[in-house]
C-alpha cells in the first residue's frame, strides 16, 4: 500500500475496533497525565473498582499549579486548592503504580516538555493526554491528541479511547527563516493565515524546506501550537533531526532495538506520493519577527506590519478585530513596536526549552530589563534548568534583572498564583492570548517568541528584537 500519510498508518497500525457510532477504538502507546485534567477520571476509575491496565504507558506529571518560586515549592503548598489538587494526583499516582514526576523530583516539568526530552515519545506512537497542546509531541513524528474526561478514564481503565479519523492538510512551508526569526514566528505566521479555524477537521502535516531546517526544540513548538489553528494535531514526519533527538534518551531503546527501532519510524513517515485532503503553500522567506495584537493567536501580524483596521475586514473577522483592538488598546494602521509592556515571560510547553532561553539571553547579553517592566523565566522542566544553570545561562537572566523560577505553567495560565494584575500587558513566549488567560480580566496577551519576549523587557516596549542586538 502506497499514498498514505504518516497519520494513515498510525490510524491503521492503533485501530482496534469500528465502533457502532461510527466512530474508532484506538490504542493509547503513551497516555501522559497532569494534576487539573486527571482528578475527576481517577474518581470514575474508582467508582467502578477498575485498575489502571497499562501502568507502564501512564506518564503523570504536576505542571499547571505547581509554584515556581524556590521558597514556595514546600508542601503544604501555600494555596489550599493547590495543595488539594496535587496532594490528589501524589495519591493516585501512588495507589496505581504510574510513573509519576511530580513536584520536587528531579525530573519534574511541563508535560510536553517532559516526556519528548526524556525520550518517551516516539515516531508513530499515538500519545494522548488531558490537555489540548498535546499536539505538541508531533514534533516528533507521533499523533499527539488532546482528550476529555471521559476519554482520560477511558485510557486508563482501557489503553484506548474512541475518536474519529480527520482529514489531513499538508503545510507546505517553503523558504527559509531569517535569523532570528524562529518557528514560534512561523507558526503565528500561519494562524494569521489560516485563522484559529481553519485546521477544524484535520491534522496538520508539515513540511517544505523552512520545516527541514527546523530543530527539534523548534518543531515542537510549531506542532504545539496546531490546536490554536483549530486542528486536532499536527506532525512532522521523523528525518536525522528527529532519530539525533531521540538516540540515546532513556527512554528510547538502545542497541539492537534502536536499529530495529529507526527502521520502523523511517518507514512510518508519510509515502512519498501521499496523497492528502489538502494543501497548503506558505512562504516565509523574508519573514520578520511576528506578535500579535489582538486576542487571539490568529491576530497576529509582523512587527514590521500595520494592524488591520476592522473597516477593511467583513463579518466575524472584523467584529473579532473591533473587540480586540478595544481590549488591547491598539491602534489601527499602525505596528505592534512601540507598545509599552509591563510583564516578560519566558517560558511554557511552547518556549520553554533550553534553544528558547539561550536565544533570550543572547538577545539579554550586556543588556538590563527596562525598570518599569516585570520580567520571569520559567523553565520549562527541571531538567531544562539544570542544563541552562550548568552554562550559566541563569546568570543572564539574573544579572540583566529576571526573576529566575523553578519549572511549571505558570504565568501561561496563571493557575500557580503567577499571574498579571489589571490591565497590564505581557508579552508572552506562550500560546495563547484570550481575554483573562493570565489571570486578570483586563489584563492583555502579546505572544512572541522568547527572543522577541527579551527584546521588549530590555527596551519597555515591542521592538524588532534585531534592533536590540544591533
Ligand atoms: C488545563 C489544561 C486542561 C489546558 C489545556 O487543555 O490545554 C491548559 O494546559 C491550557 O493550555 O489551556
Ligand atoms: S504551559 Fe501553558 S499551554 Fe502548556 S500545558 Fe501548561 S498551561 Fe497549557
Amino acid at each position: 500500500m502506497s499514498k498514505r500519510t504518516l497519520y494513515d498508518k498510525v490510524w491503521d497500525l492503533h485501530k482496534v475496533a469500528e465502533l457502532p457510532n461510527g466512530q474508532d477504538q484506538m490504542f493509547v502507546d503513551l497516555h501522559l497525565v497532569h494534576e487539573v485534567s486527571s482528578p475527576q477520571a481517577f474518581s470514575m476509575l474508582q467508582e467502578r473498582e477498575l485498575d489502571v491496565a497499562y501502568p507502564d504507558r501512564t506518564v503523570a506529571v504536576a505542571d499547571h499549579i505547581v509554584p515556581t518560586a524556590e521558597q514556595d515549592r514546600t508542601r503544604p503548598l501555600s494555596e489550599a486548592q493547590a495543595e488539594t489538587m496535587l496532594a490528589t494526583m501524589d495519591e493516585n499516582a501512588a495507589e496505581t503504580d504510574i510513573t509519576y514526576y511530580g513536584l520536587g523530583d528531579n525530573e519534574q516539568g511541563i508535560t510536553h516538555v517532559v516526556a519528548p526530552e526524556l525520550g518517551y515519545t516516539h515516531p508513530g506512537m499515538v500519545v494522548a493526554c488531558g490537555d489540548s497542546h498535546t499536539s505538541t509531541h508531533g514534533a516528533l513524528g507521533a499523533i499527539g491528541i488532546g482528550i476529555g474526561t471521559s476519554q482520560i478514564r477511558d485510557v486508563l481503565a482501557t489503553q484506548t479511547f474512541a475518536a474519529e479519523k480527520q482529514q489531513v492538510r499538508r503545510l507546505e512551508l517553503t523558504g527559509s527563516l531569517n535569523d532570528w526569526v524562529y518557528a514560534k514566528d512561523l507558526m503565528l505566521r500561519v494562524l494569521q493565515e489560516l485563522g484559529i479555524d481553519g485546521g477544524v477537521g484535520y491534522i496538520y502535516e508539515y513540511g517544505g524546506s523552512a520545516v527541514k531546517q527546523l530543530s527539534i526544540d523548534e518543531r515542537l513548538a510549531m506542532c504545539n501550537m496546531s490546536i490554536e489553528g483549530g486542528a486536532r494535531a499536527g506532525y512532522v514526519n521523523p528525518d536525522e533531526t528527529t532519530y539525533e533527538y531521540l538516540e540515546g534518551r532513556e527512554f528510547v531503546p538502545s542497541g539492537d532495538a534502536w536499529e530495529r527501532q529507526k527502521t520502523e519510524w523511517e518507514s512510518i513517515a508519510s509515502d512519498e506520493d501521499a496523497e492528502y485532503d489538502d494543501v497548503v503553500e506558505i512562504d516565509v522567506n523574508n519573514l520578520d519577527p511576528m506578535v500579535t495584537w489582538g486576542i487571539n493567536p490568529g491576530q497576529a501580524a509582523q512587527v514590521s506590519e500595520p494592524i488591520p483596521d476592522p473597516v477593511e475586514l467583513t463579518g466575524q473577522e472584523r467584529d473579532d478585530a473591533e473587540a480586540a483592538i478595544e481590549h488591547m488598546g491598539v491602534s489601527p494602521g499602525e505596528t505592534m513596536a512601540g507598545t509599552e509592556v509591563d510583564v516578560a515571560f519566558i517560558g511554557t510547553c511552547t518556549n520553554g526549552r533550553v534553544s528558547d532561553f539561550e536565544r533570550a539571553a543572547a538577545v539579554l547579553e550586556g543588556n538590563k530589563v527596562s525598570d518599569d517592566v516585570r520580567a520571569l523565566a520559567v523553565p520549562g522542566s527541571e531538567r531544562v534548568r539544570r542544563e541552562l544553570e550548568a552554562r550559566n545561562i541563569d546568570e543572564t537572566f539574573c544579572e540583566a534583572g529576571w526573576e529566575w523560577r523553578h519549572s511549571g505553567c505558570s504565568m501561561c495560565i496563571g493557575m500557580n498564583g503567577d499571574q498579571i494584575y489589571d490591565d497590564e500587558l505581557c508579552i508572552s513566549s506562550s500560546n495563547r492570548n484570550y481575554v483573562g488567560r493570565q489571570g486578570s480580566k483586563d489584563g492583555r496577551t502579546v505572544l512572541a517568541s522568547p527572543a522577541m519576549v527579551a527584546a521588549a523587557a530590555v527596551e519597555g516596549e515591542i521592538v524588532d528584537l534585531r534592533e536590540v542586538i544591533a
